[in-house]
Formats: C-alpha cells, structure tokens, sequence
C-alpha cells in the first residue's frame, strides 16, 4: 500500500479544514488521532474521494483521487463509527450478499463470500438473524464482514470501537491484529493507537505529530489533553 498527500488543503462551508498536508503512507497498521474537530473524518474521506481536497493531490497506489473514483473504492474498503449507516437490508445474510451484487454476478459464489466474511469474525451464527435483533457489537462486527467479503486491498476505520464495550473492543482488537490488510484507523482509544505501527496526531486542521505510537500518544497527552 503506498497512499500519497501532496500539498493538500481542505475547504469545507468556505472554512480551511486541513491545510499543508504532504505525507506518504506505506505502514501496515496506521492510527490517526486528534481533538474533536481537527479534521481526521475529513482526512480519511480523503483517501477514497469521498471528499476532493481545494488544491493539491491523493494517491492511492499510483491512483488519483480526482480521476479513478471507482477503482479506488474497489481497493478501499471504509468501516464506519456507526454500523447502521453501513447496514441496509434487515436480515444479515442479505444485506452482505447485498453489498457484493455490483461485484461478483454469480449468487453462489456471492454466498459462499458472505459466509467466508462471517466466519472469518467468528459470527457465521448470525447469518439469518434480522439486523435489529442484533447487539451494537454484533452489528459493528457485521459491518466490518461486509466490508471484507468486497475483499478490499485497504482498510479504513473511522472510530470503530466508540460503540463497543471492554470485552467487544477486545474482540474487535483481535480481528483488527488478524487482518491481513493494511489499515488506517481513527480513534480516540489511545489503546488501541498504542498497539499501531505509526500513529499521526491533527490539530486544527494540521499535522502537529507524526511518529511512533509511543511517542505519539505521548505528545497527545502533552499537548491536546
Ligand atoms: N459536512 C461538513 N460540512 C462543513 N463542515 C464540516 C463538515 N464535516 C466536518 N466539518 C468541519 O470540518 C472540521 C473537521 O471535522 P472532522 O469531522 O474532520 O473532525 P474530526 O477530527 O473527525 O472530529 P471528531 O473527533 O469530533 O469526529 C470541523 O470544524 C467540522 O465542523
């Protein structure tokens, strides 16, 4: 995975949301934390056109934000803070098959992915279950199978343990160390960042720290606590 920022600036309503940003991304397991408001949601959006920046440039494995929208989002696979924005159709199996139709044509083959991706959670039990019946945990976990059964090249995470108590963090820590993928992921869980390979800090819209996960939570805790 290589992702490249080059001279990245950020409007949002006519206000500069990220300002300044060069970096390139190879590490496998990336954290980005940051106050409330300094623009991590924007910076992830980035990476797979969810948001175009005002000038300068992204790249994702030599593609362009601006100009290979679909191939990107084929490659970049995002799991958000809440599942429910993600789940669509009510019954689990359905709404993962769901997710795979504009990819794989074939309804067998379609199946047989949809129960590779639960099983690989540990969640295989839920397929027939109807979404509402399911913990927030559960359906965090079911976001994340639909994701993978897409069999993205990247992750992205935007606070994904927020919902989940201590022993679903856990649970969710493990898969995330398993994943294959490399993975980027927001988060205000200095925990989970401590265990990263590399960890950015933003602060109001910049790129205050960028380093180790140590040395990063450490700045954290100096300057934003
Ligand atoms: N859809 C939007 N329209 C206009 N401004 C926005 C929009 N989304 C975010 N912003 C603004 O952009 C700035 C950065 O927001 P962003 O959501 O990227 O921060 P964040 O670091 O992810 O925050 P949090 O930790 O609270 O989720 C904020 O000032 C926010 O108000």
């Amino acid at each position: 995975m290589l992702i490249e920022f080059k001279n990245i600036f950020v409007e949002r309503e006519g206000r500069q949301t990220l300002a300044d940003l060069s970096l390139s991304l190879s590490e496998h397991r990336i954290g980005i934390i940051g106050p409330n408001g300094s623009g991590k949601s924007t910076f992830i959006r980035l990476i797979n056109g969810l948001l175009l920046p005002k000038t300068g440039q992204i790249r994702v494995d030599g593609l362009d934000t601006r100009h290979d929208v679909e191939k990107i989002r084929r490659k970049v696979g995002f799991v958000f803070q809440n599942p429910d924005n993600q789940i669509v159709f009510p019954m689990v199996s359905e709404d993962i098959e769901f997710g795979l139709k504009r990819r794989i044509s074939d309804a067998v083959v379609r199946r047989q992915r949809m129960l590779e991706a639960l099983a690989q959670l540990g969640v295989l039990h839920l397929q027939d279950r109807l979404i509402h019946t399911l913990s927030g945990g559960e359906r965090q976990l079911i976001a994340l199978a639909g994701v993978l059964a897409t069999e993205p090249d990247i992750l992205v995470f935007d606070e994904p343990t927020t919902q989940l108590d201590l022993s679903m963090r856990n649970r969710f820590e493990q898969h995330l160390r398993a994943l294959a993928q490399p993975a980027l992921i927001v988060s205000h869980d200095l925990d989970l960042m401590d265990t990263m390979e590399r960890v950015l800090v933003l602060r109001e819209g910049r790129l205050a720290f960028d380093g180790t996960a140590r040395a990063a939570t450490a700045w954290y805790r100096t300057h934003c606590g």
